[in-house]
Protein backbone atom coordinates (compact mmCIF):
# COMPACT_ATOMS: atom_id res chain seq x y z
CA UNK A 1 0.00 0.00 0.00
CA UNK A 2 1.51 3.49 -0.73
CA UNK A 3 2.68 5.54 2.18
CA UNK A 4 0.65 9.23 2.46
CA UNK A 5 2.85 12.01 3.54
CA UNK A 6 2.02 14.35 6.07
CA UNK A 7 1.51 17.71 5.04
CA UNK A 8 4.14 19.64 6.91
CA UNK A 9 6.41 16.27 5.27
CA UNK A 10 5.35 17.98 2.16
CA UNK A 11 5.69 21.46 3.17
CA UNK A 12 9.42 20.57 3.78
CA UNK A 13 9.68 18.75 0.99
CA UNK A 14 8.94 21.71 -1.48
CA UNK A 15 11.66 23.90 1.20
CA UNK A 16 13.68 21.69 0.50
CA UNK A 17 13.37 21.52 -3.32
CA UNK A 18 12.56 24.88 -4.66
CA UNK A 19 13.93 27.21 -2.05
CA UNK A 20 16.89 27.73 -4.12
CA UNK A 21 14.75 28.43 -7.27
CA UNK A 22 16.62 30.56 -10.14
CA UNK A 23 13.86 33.41 -10.26
CA UNK A 24 13.56 35.76 -13.20
CA UNK A 25 13.80 40.04 -13.18
CA UNK A 26 12.42 42.87 -14.55
CA UNK A 27 12.65 46.38 -14.03
CA UNK A 28 9.11 48.46 -14.06
CA UNK A 29 8.03 51.69 -13.37
CA UNK A 30 7.38 52.61 -9.73
CA UNK A 31 3.56 53.07 -10.26
CA UNK A 32 3.14 49.74 -11.98
CA UNK A 33 5.32 47.81 -8.79
CA UNK A 34 2.43 48.20 -5.95
CA UNK A 35 2.29 44.07 -5.13
CA UNK A 36 5.38 43.11 -6.78
CA UNK A 37 8.67 41.41 -5.22
CA UNK A 38 11.86 43.69 -4.82
CA UNK A 39 14.35 41.79 -6.46
CA UNK A 40 17.66 43.54 -4.92
CA UNK A 41 18.17 45.67 -1.32
CA UNK A 42 17.50 49.53 -2.58
CA UNK A 43 20.01 51.82 -0.95
CA UNK A 44 19.05 55.62 -1.25
CA UNK A 45 21.27 57.77 -2.88
CA UNK A 46 20.09 60.69 -1.37
CA UNK A 47 19.16 61.95 2.26
CA UNK A 48 15.11 62.97 2.69
CA UNK A 49 14.29 65.70 3.35
CA UNK A 50 17.86 66.61 1.40
CA UNK A 51 17.24 69.99 3.26
CA UNK A 52 16.16 71.34 6.72
CA UNK A 53 12.86 71.79 6.60
CA UNK A 54 9.65 73.82 7.92
CA UNK A 55 6.78 71.47 8.74
CA UNK A 56 3.95 74.20 9.37
CA UNK A 57 3.29 77.68 8.47
CA UNK A 58 5.11 79.63 10.99
CA UNK A 59 8.22 81.79 11.56
CA UNK A 60 11.60 80.59 11.83
CA UNK A 61 13.29 81.72 14.77
CA UNK A 62 16.21 81.49 17.17
CA UNK A 63 14.67 79.17 19.55
CA UNK A 64 17.06 80.12 22.47
CA UNK A 65 15.31 83.59 22.09
CA UNK A 66 11.78 82.15 23.38
CA UNK A 67 12.74 80.29 26.25
CA UNK A 68 11.43 82.84 28.85
CA UNK A 69 8.69 84.04 26.75
CA UNK A 70 4.95 83.70 28.69
CA UNK A 71 1.31 85.77 27.94
CA UNK A 72 2.71 88.73 30.00
CA UNK A 73 6.44 88.80 28.57
CA UNK A 74 6.46 87.92 24.94
CA UNK A 75 9.77 87.42 22.85
CA UNK A 76 10.02 89.93 20.55
CA UNK A 77 10.95 89.71 17.19
CA UNK A 78 11.75 91.97 14.05
CA UNK A 79 10.44 90.33 10.66
CA UNK A 80 13.40 90.59 8.34
CA UNK A 81 11.76 88.65 5.06
CA UNK A 82 9.71 85.74 3.56
CA UNK A 83 10.81 82.26 2.66
CA UNK A 84 9.25 81.27 -0.35
CA UNK A 85 8.87 77.54 -0.64
CA UNK A 86 10.86 75.93 -3.48
CA UNK A 87 13.62 78.92 -2.86
CA UNK A 88 16.63 78.70 -1.03
CA UNK A 89 16.49 82.16 1.03
CA UNK A 90 19.51 84.37 0.40
CA UNK A 91 19.41 85.45 3.95
CA UNK A 92 20.15 84.31 7.59
CA UNK A 93 18.73 84.66 10.97
CA UNK A 94 20.53 86.66 13.72
CA UNK A 95 19.23 86.75 17.13
CA UNK A 96 15.90 88.40 17.56
CA UNK A 97 15.33 88.37 14.11
CA UNK A 98 12.33 85.63 12.34
CA UNK A 99 11.48 85.24 8.73
CA UNK A 100 8.06 84.00 7.92
CA UNK A 101 8.13 80.14 6.64
CA UNK A 102 5.12 78.25 5.26
CA UNK A 103 4.97 74.38 5.46
CA UNK A 104 7.37 72.74 3.09
CA UNK A 105 9.53 75.90 3.63
CA UNK A 106 13.73 75.69 3.07
CA UNK A 107 14.53 76.76 6.80
CA UNK A 108 17.04 79.69 6.85
CA UNK A 109 21.27 79.23 8.24
CA UNK A 110 20.89 80.69 11.94
CA UNK A 111 17.12 79.63 12.80
CA UNK A 112 17.39 76.07 14.68
CA UNK A 113 12.96 76.23 15.24
CA UNK A 114 9.71 77.45 13.58
CA UNK A 115 7.14 79.13 16.06
CA UNK A 116 3.63 78.29 14.64
CA UNK A 117 1.69 80.65 13.40
CA UNK A 118 -1.59 80.20 15.79
CA UNK A 119 0.77 80.72 18.40
CA UNK A 120 2.11 84.33 17.32
CA UNK A 121 0.78 87.52 16.80
CA UNK A 122 2.22 89.86 13.96
CA UNK A 123 2.12 93.76 14.23
CA UNK A 124 4.21 96.30 12.38
CA UNK A 125 6.98 94.59 11.32
CA UNK A 126 7.79 92.92 14.38
CA UNK A 127 6.02 90.13 15.92
CA UNK A 128 5.29 88.20 19.69
CA UNK A 129 5.63 84.45 20.54
CA UNK A 130 3.64 83.67 24.04
CA UNK A 131 5.42 80.47 24.81
CA UNK A 132 9.08 78.93 24.41
CA UNK A 133 9.55 77.06 21.36
CA UNK A 134 11.81 73.99 21.59
CA UNK A 135 15.12 73.58 19.83
CA UNK A 136 13.69 71.82 16.06
CA UNK A 137 10.29 72.50 16.93
CA UNK A 138 8.74 72.25 13.90
CA UNK A 139 11.41 71.15 11.88
CA UNK A 140 12.26 68.20 9.98
CA UNK A 141 16.09 67.76 9.71
CA UNK A 142 18.14 66.96 6.50
CA UNK A 143 18.19 63.05 6.65
CA UNK A 144 15.56 62.26 9.20
CA UNK A 145 12.72 60.74 7.43
CA UNK A 146 15.76 58.77 5.23
CA UNK A 147 19.40 58.69 5.58
CA UNK A 148 21.93 58.47 2.43
CA UNK A 149 23.43 55.36 2.02
CA UNK A 150 20.76 53.57 3.85
CA UNK A 151 18.84 50.12 2.80
CA UNK A 152 14.71 51.56 2.41
CA UNK A 153 13.67 48.44 0.83
CA UNK A 154 15.05 44.46 1.35
CA UNK A 155 15.32 42.23 -1.10
CA UNK A 156 12.29 39.68 -1.10
CA UNK A 157 9.76 42.70 0.37
CA UNK A 158 6.50 43.39 -1.29
CA UNK A 159 5.66 46.49 -2.60
CA UNK A 160 2.60 48.47 -1.12
CA UNK A 161 1.57 51.78 -1.37
CA UNK A 162 4.17 53.33 1.47
CA UNK A 163 7.34 51.16 -0.50
CA UNK A 164 6.06 52.95 -3.64
CA UNK A 165 6.34 56.59 -1.72
CA UNK A 166 9.61 56.14 -0.73
CA UNK A 167 11.22 54.68 -3.88
CA UNK A 168 9.41 58.26 -5.16
CA UNK A 169 10.83 60.06 -2.33
CA UNK A 170 14.47 58.76 -2.99
CA UNK A 171 13.86 59.75 -6.62
CA UNK A 172 13.78 56.72 -8.28
CA UNK A 173 11.67 55.82 -11.48
CA UNK A 174 11.59 52.28 -11.61
CA UNK A 175 12.46 48.87 -9.59
CA UNK A 176 13.80 45.93 -10.42
CA UNK A 177 11.33 43.24 -9.26
CA UNK A 178 11.21 39.61 -9.43
CA UNK A 179 8.94 38.02 -12.42
CA UNK A 180 6.28 36.51 -11.69
CA UNK A 181 6.17 32.57 -12.07
CA UNK A 182 5.04 31.13 -15.04
CA UNK A 183 2.20 28.45 -14.98
CA UNK A 184 1.09 26.20 -17.45
CA UNK A 185 -2.75 24.92 -16.56
CA UNK A 186 -3.96 21.74 -17.75
CA UNK A 187 -7.02 20.13 -17.22
CA UNK A 188 -7.79 15.91 -18.45
CA UNK A 189 -10.64 13.67 -19.05
CA UNK A 190 -12.80 12.44 -21.69
CA UNK A 191 -15.91 13.45 -19.83
CA UNK A 192 -14.39 17.47 -20.04
CA UNK A 193 -15.97 20.02 -22.88
CA UNK A 194 -14.98 23.54 -23.21
CA UNK A 195 -17.23 26.50 -23.31
CA UNK A 196 -17.87 26.37 -26.99
CA UNK A 197 -19.16 22.92 -26.53
CA UNK A 198 -22.89 21.60 -26.12
CA UNK A 199 -23.13 19.91 -22.90
CA UNK A 200 -24.79 16.80 -23.30
CA UNK A 201 -24.94 13.03 -22.30
CA UNK A 202 -22.39 12.63 -19.67
CA UNK A 203 -19.74 15.46 -20.50
CA UNK A 204 -19.03 18.38 -17.86
CA UNK A 205 -17.56 22.21 -18.05
CA UNK A 206 -14.25 22.38 -17.48
CA UNK A 207 -14.20 23.96 -14.54
CA UNK A 208 -10.32 23.77 -13.17
CA UNK A 209 -8.86 25.43 -15.82
CA UNK A 210 -11.03 28.41 -14.48
CA UNK A 211 -10.82 28.09 -11.31
CA UNK A 212 -6.55 27.51 -11.41
CA UNK A 213 -5.95 30.50 -14.02
CA UNK A 214 -7.89 32.59 -11.34
CA UNK A 215 -6.22 31.36 -8.40
CA UNK A 216 -2.84 32.22 -10.20
CA UNK A 217 -3.83 35.64 -10.73
CA UNK A 218 -4.71 35.79 -6.81
CA UNK A 219 -0.85 34.79 -6.62
CA UNK A 220 2.51 35.96 -7.96
CA UNK A 221 2.17 34.23 -10.90
CA UNK A 222 0.62 34.29 -14.35
CA UNK A 223 -1.24 31.45 -15.76
CA UNK A 224 -1.38 29.49 -19.17
CA UNK A 225 -4.17 27.48 -20.64
CA UNK A 226 -3.11 24.35 -22.12
CA UNK A 227 -6.66 23.00 -22.74
CA UNK A 228 -8.74 20.06 -22.13
CA UNK A 229 -6.48 16.96 -23.04
CA UNK A 230 -8.35 13.30 -23.48
CA UNK A 231 -7.29 11.02 -21.33
CA UNK A 232 -4.95 9.36 -23.85
CA UNK A 233 -0.84 9.03 -22.75
CA UNK A 234 0.47 10.19 -25.66
CA UNK A 235 -1.30 13.09 -25.77
CA UNK A 236 -1.08 14.28 -22.25
CA UNK A 237 2.76 13.42 -22.30
CA UNK A 238 3.07 16.06 -25.36
CA UNK A 239 1.26 18.97 -23.77
CA UNK A 240 2.84 18.40 -20.51
CA UNK A 241 6.35 18.21 -21.99
CA UNK A 242 5.63 21.51 -24.01
CA UNK A 243 4.23 23.12 -21.05
CA UNK A 244 6.88 21.90 -18.71
CA UNK A 245 9.43 23.89 -21.22
CA UNK A 246 7.34 26.95 -21.52
CA UNK A 247 6.80 27.41 -17.72
CA UNK A 248 8.05 27.39 -14.39
CA UNK A 249 5.15 25.36 -12.28
CA UNK A 250 2.80 22.72 -14.33
CA UNK A 251 -0.73 22.04 -12.92
CA UNK A 252 -2.25 18.73 -14.62
CA UNK A 253 -6.07 18.43 -12.95
CA UNK A 254 -7.54 14.77 -13.15
CA UNK A 255 -6.57 11.77 -13.57
CA UNK A 256 -4.57 11.97 -10.27
CA UNK A 257 -6.63 9.11 -8.86
CA UNK A 258 -5.77 4.75 -9.16
CA UNK A 259 -8.05 4.47 -12.43
CA UNK A 260 -7.54 2.46 -15.04
CA UNK A 261 -7.88 6.04 -17.47
CA UNK A 262 -5.55 7.86 -14.83
CA UNK A 263 -2.24 8.81 -16.34
CA UNK A 264 -1.28 12.03 -14.48
CA UNK A 265 1.84 9.54 -12.61
CA UNK A 266 2.96 7.38 -15.77
CA UNK A 267 3.15 10.92 -17.89
CA UNK A 268 5.14 12.60 -15.40
CA UNK A 269 7.78 9.55 -14.49
CA UNK A 270 8.47 9.54 -18.01
CA UNK A 271 9.41 12.57 -18.24
CA UNK A 272 13.39 13.42 -18.68
CA UNK A 273 14.85 14.12 -15.39
CA UNK A 274 11.92 13.34 -13.06
CA UNK A 275 11.05 13.24 -9.60
CA UNK A 276 8.37 12.02 -8.07
CA UNK A 277 8.61 14.00 -4.41
CA UNK A 278 4.81 13.27 -3.45
CA UNK A 279 2.35 10.76 -4.75
CA UNK A 280 -0.41 11.03 -2.06
CA UNK A 281 -0.93 13.23 1.11
CA UNK A 282 -2.97 12.26 4.44
CA UNK A 283 -5.29 14.82 3.89
CA UNK A 284 -8.95 15.20 3.04
CA UNK A 285 -9.65 16.98 1.01
CA UNK A 286 -6.92 15.92 -1.88
CA UNK A 287 -5.25 12.83 -1.18
CA UNK A 288 -4.26 11.59 -4.60
CA UNK A 289 -1.91 14.63 -5.31
CA UNK A 290 0.98 14.18 -7.20
CA UNK A 291 3.99 16.34 -6.91
CA UNK A 292 7.46 16.02 -9.06
CA UNK A 293 10.43 17.90 -9.37
CA UNK A 294 11.12 17.88 -13.60
CA UNK A 295 14.52 19.81 -14.71
CA UNK A 296 13.88 21.78 -11.82
CA UNK A 297 10.23 22.95 -12.39
CA UNK A 298 7.58 21.55 -10.06
CA UNK A 299 4.49 19.31 -11.56
CA UNK A 300 1.56 19.19 -9.28
CA UNK A 301 -1.06 16.15 -10.65
CA UNK A 302 -4.17 18.12 -8.80
CA UNK A 303 -7.51 16.21 -8.13
CA UNK A 304 -9.87 16.47 -10.46
CA UNK A 305 -13.14 17.24 -8.14
CA UNK A 306 -13.24 20.69 -8.25
CA UNK A 307 -13.22 21.52 -4.63
CA UNK A 308 -10.11 19.44 -4.24
CA UNK A 309 -8.50 20.89 -7.02
CA UNK A 310 -8.68 24.57 -5.80
CA UNK A 311 -8.23 23.40 -2.47
CA UNK A 312 -5.13 22.22 -3.14
CA UNK A 313 -3.86 25.04 -5.45
CA UNK A 314 -4.84 27.26 -2.30
CA UNK A 315 -2.63 25.26 0.27
CA UNK A 316 0.03 23.87 -1.76
CA UNK A 317 0.58 25.42 -4.67
CA UNK A 318 0.39 29.30 -3.07
CA UNK A 319 2.67 27.71 -0.33
CA UNK A 320 5.61 26.57 -3.52
CA UNK A 321 5.12 30.09 -4.45
CA UNK A 322 5.54 31.86 -0.89
CA UNK A 323 9.10 29.63 -0.44
CA UNK A 324 9.92 30.47 -4.27
CA UNK A 325 9.55 34.04 -3.47
CA UNK A 326 10.64 33.91 -0.03
CA UNK A 327 7.35 35.28 1.20
CA UNK A 328 6.33 34.92 5.00
CA UNK A 329 3.41 33.52 5.68
CA UNK A 330 0.69 35.30 3.54
CA UNK A 331 -2.49 33.51 5.07
CA UNK A 332 -4.69 35.74 6.14
CA UNK A 333 -6.68 34.24 9.32
CA UNK A 334 -9.07 34.49 11.93
CA UNK A 335 -10.48 33.21 15.15
CA UNK A 336 -14.11 32.55 15.24
CA UNK A 337 -15.95 30.21 17.10
CA UNK A 338 -17.73 27.09 15.78
CA UNK A 339 -21.52 27.12 15.94
CA UNK A 340 -21.97 23.60 15.53
CA UNK A 341 -19.95 19.88 16.42
CA UNK A 342 -18.17 18.72 13.67
CA UNK A 343 -16.64 15.06 13.26
CA UNK A 344 -13.75 13.65 11.24
CA UNK A 345 -13.65 10.03 10.82
CA UNK A 346 -11.06 9.72 7.79
CA UNK A 347 -8.01 9.08 9.95
CA UNK A 348 -6.43 11.88 7.65
CA UNK A 349 -5.79 15.80 8.38
CA UNK A 350 -9.15 17.21 7.65
CA UNK A 351 -9.76 20.50 6.43
CA UNK A 352 -13.66 22.17 7.29
CA UNK A 353 -14.91 24.69 4.97
CA UNK A 354 -16.71 27.30 7.15
CA UNK A 355 -19.03 30.34 6.17
CA UNK A 356 -18.05 33.10 9.03
CA UNK A 357 -21.33 35.23 10.29
CA UNK A 358 -19.88 38.75 12.07
CA UNK A 359 -22.50 39.79 15.15
CA UNK A 360 -21.02 40.39 18.45
CA UNK A 361 -18.48 37.65 17.99
CA UNK A 362 -17.13 35.75 14.51
CA UNK A 363 -18.80 32.47 14.26
CA UNK A 364 -17.57 29.36 12.23
CA UNK A 365 -20.18 27.39 10.53
CA UNK A 366 -19.29 24.40 8.74
CA UNK A 367 -20.53 23.39 5.35
CA UNK A 368 -21.48 19.79 4.45
CA UNK A 369 -20.58 18.94 0.54
CA UNK A 370 -18.57 16.50 -1.75
CA UNK A 371 -15.21 17.35 -3.05
CA UNK A 372 -17.07 17.92 -6.59
CA UNK A 373 -19.58 20.30 -5.58
CA UNK A 374 -18.02 23.53 -6.50
CA UNK A 375 -20.77 25.63 -4.72
CA UNK A 376 -19.54 24.62 -1.60
CA UNK A 377 -16.49 26.78 -2.13
CA UNK A 378 -18.78 29.57 -3.37
CA UNK A 379 -20.31 29.69 0.14
CA UNK A 380 -17.25 29.55 2.23
CA UNK A 381 -15.27 31.96 4.11
CA UNK A 382 -12.44 29.77 4.10
CA UNK A 383 -11.60 26.47 5.95
CA UNK A 384 -10.25 25.19 9.44
CA UNK A 385 -7.87 22.42 10.00
CA UNK A 386 -8.23 19.73 11.86
CA UNK A 387 -5.62 17.48 12.70
CA UNK A 388 -5.78 13.57 12.28
CA UNK A 389 -5.01 12.93 16.06
CA UNK A 390 -9.00 14.81 16.91
CA UNK A 391 -11.96 13.24 16.50
CA UNK A 392 -13.90 16.57 15.65
CA UNK A 393 -14.16 20.26 16.75
CA UNK A 394 -16.98 21.19 19.18
CA UNK A 395 -19.74 23.46 19.31
CA UNK A 396 -18.24 26.69 21.61
CA UNK A 397 -14.41 25.84 20.16
CA UNK A 398 -12.51 28.47 19.01
CA UNK A 399 -10.87 27.84 15.86
CA UNK A 400 -8.18 29.40 13.88
CA UNK A 401 -10.05 30.00 10.10
CA UNK A 402 -7.76 31.00 6.78
CA UNK A 403 -9.46 32.89 4.88
CA UNK A 404 -9.96 31.95 1.28
N1 LIG B 1 -10.22 3.91 -6.18
C1 LIG B 1 -10.05 5.18 -5.86
N2 LIG B 1 -10.81 6.09 -6.41
C2 LIG B 1 -10.66 7.38 -6.07
C3 LIG B 1 -9.69 7.75 -5.12
C4 LIG B 1 -8.85 6.75 -4.58
O1 LIG B 1 -7.96 7.04 -3.78
N3 LIG B 1 -9.06 5.49 -4.99
N4 LIG B 1 -9.58 9.06 -4.76
C5 LIG B 1 -10.79 9.83 -4.90
C6 LIG B 1 -10.47 11.21 -4.66
S1 LIG B 1 -10.12 11.61 -3.06
C7 LIG B 1 -10.51 12.13 -5.65
S2 LIG B 1 -10.36 13.79 -5.28
C8 LIG B 1 -10.69 11.78 -7.05
C9 LIG B 1 -9.57 12.38 -7.87
O2 LIG B 1 -9.56 11.78 -9.06
P1 LIG B 1 -8.69 12.17 -10.30
O3 LIG B 1 -7.67 13.19 -9.95
O4 LIG B 1 -8.21 10.96 -10.93
O5 LIG B 1 -9.75 12.93 -11.20
P2 LIG B 1 -10.78 12.36 -12.22
O6 LIG B 1 -11.13 10.97 -11.90
O7 LIG B 1 -10.27 12.64 -13.55
O8 LIG B 1 -11.99 13.31 -11.89
C10 LIG B 1 -12.66 13.31 -10.66
C11 LIG B 1 -13.96 14.10 -10.81
O9 LIG B 1 -13.67 15.45 -11.09
C12 LIG B 1 -14.27 15.86 -12.33
N5 LIG B 1 -13.33 16.75 -13.03
C13 LIG B 1 -12.09 16.43 -13.43
N6 LIG B 1 -11.54 17.45 -14.08
C14 LIG B 1 -12.45 18.44 -14.09
C15 LIG B 1 -12.46 19.75 -14.65
N7 LIG B 1 -11.42 20.26 -15.29
N8 LIG B 1 -13.57 20.50 -14.48
C16 LIG B 1 -14.66 19.98 -13.84
N9 LIG B 1 -14.68 18.77 -13.28
C17 LIG B 1 -13.61 17.99 -13.42
C18 LIG B 1 -14.47 14.58 -13.08
O10 LIG B 1 -15.46 14.68 -14.05
C19 LIG B 1 -14.80 13.61 -11.97
O11 LIG B 1 -16.17 13.75 -11.61
O12 LIG B 1 -10.69 10.43 -7.22
C20 LIG B 1 -11.45 9.68 -6.25
N10 LIG B 1 -11.45 8.32 -6.65
O1 LIG C 1 -9.31 14.76 -3.06
MO1 LIG C 1 -10.70 13.81 -2.77
O2 LIG C 1 -11.64 15.27 -2.66
O3 LIG C 1 -10.29 13.69 -1.00
O4 LIG C 1 -12.40 13.20 -2.84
Amino acid sequence: MKVLKTYFEVFDILRNEFLDFKLRTEIVPIKDAVNRICAKDVVSSIDVPHFDKSTVDGYAIRCENTFTANDENPAIFDLIGEVKTGEIPAFEIESNRAARIFTGGWLPDGSNAVAMLENTVEEDGKFFVFRPVKPNENILKKGEDIKKGCVVIKKYQRLKAPQIGVLAAIGQKDVEVFSKLKVGIISTGDEIISHDQKLEGAKVYDINSYTLYAACSEEYADAKLYGIVKDDYSALYNVVQKAILENDIVLISGGSSAGMYDNTLKVISSLEDAKILVDGISIKPGKPTIIAKVQNKAIFGLPGHPVSCLFIFKFFVKKLIDIILHQEETDRKVLAKMKTNFAISSGRTEFVFVKLVYSDEIIAEPLYGKSGSINLLNNASGYIRVDNTKTGIKAGDVVEVILL
